[in-house]
């Protein structure tokens, strides 16, 4: 794992170019679960989509720089549980899966959201 290039997650997905159609896959996937839906009705999902993108290129190891707000702000005044933040990370893999990213990719950029649940899950 140490030999792992710093960039393999990024790489994985198909770099800049794979990670904006994953975030395409994504967000309709999102927007029809019926689990998390109801959140991101006034939400500009096309910003939401261009954020996304940074944010996974970045903990990807990728040459991109996340200039949303940080996940504390963006969701605090949200009512969000931790299934839905389950809900969330199962429909991404789902969408990762779709593009063809190795299942031992998606599982580390899984595990680099994962610590983020406890500033994600509101309630
Ligand atoms: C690992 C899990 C998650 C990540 C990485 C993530 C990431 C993000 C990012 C990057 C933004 C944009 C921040 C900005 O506006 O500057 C955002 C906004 C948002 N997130 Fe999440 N999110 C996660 C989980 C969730 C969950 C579980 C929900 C609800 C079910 C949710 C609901 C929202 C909503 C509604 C917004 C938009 C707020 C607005 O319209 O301004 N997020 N999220």
């Amino acid at each position: 794992q140490s030999t792992a290039a710093s960039d393999e997650v990024f790489q994985g997905m198909g770099g800049k170019p794979g990670i904006e159609k994953i975030v395409q896959i994504f967000l309709p996937i999102v927007l029809a679960d019926d689990r998390i839906k109801d959140s991101f009705k006034d939400t500009d999902m096309e910003r939401l989509g261009t954020l996304l993108a940074e944010q996974f290129c970045h903990l990807g190891g990728g040459p991109c720089k996340y200039s949303g707000k940080d996940m504390k702000t963006a969701h605090e005044d949200f009512i969000i549980t931790n299934a839905q933040f389950n809900a969330l990370a199962e429909d991404l893999q789902l969408a990762m899966e779709e593009y063809g990213v190795p299942s031992r990719i998606q599982n580390k950029l899984i595990a680099k959201l994962a610590p983020m649940q406890r500033e994600v899950v509101t309630k």
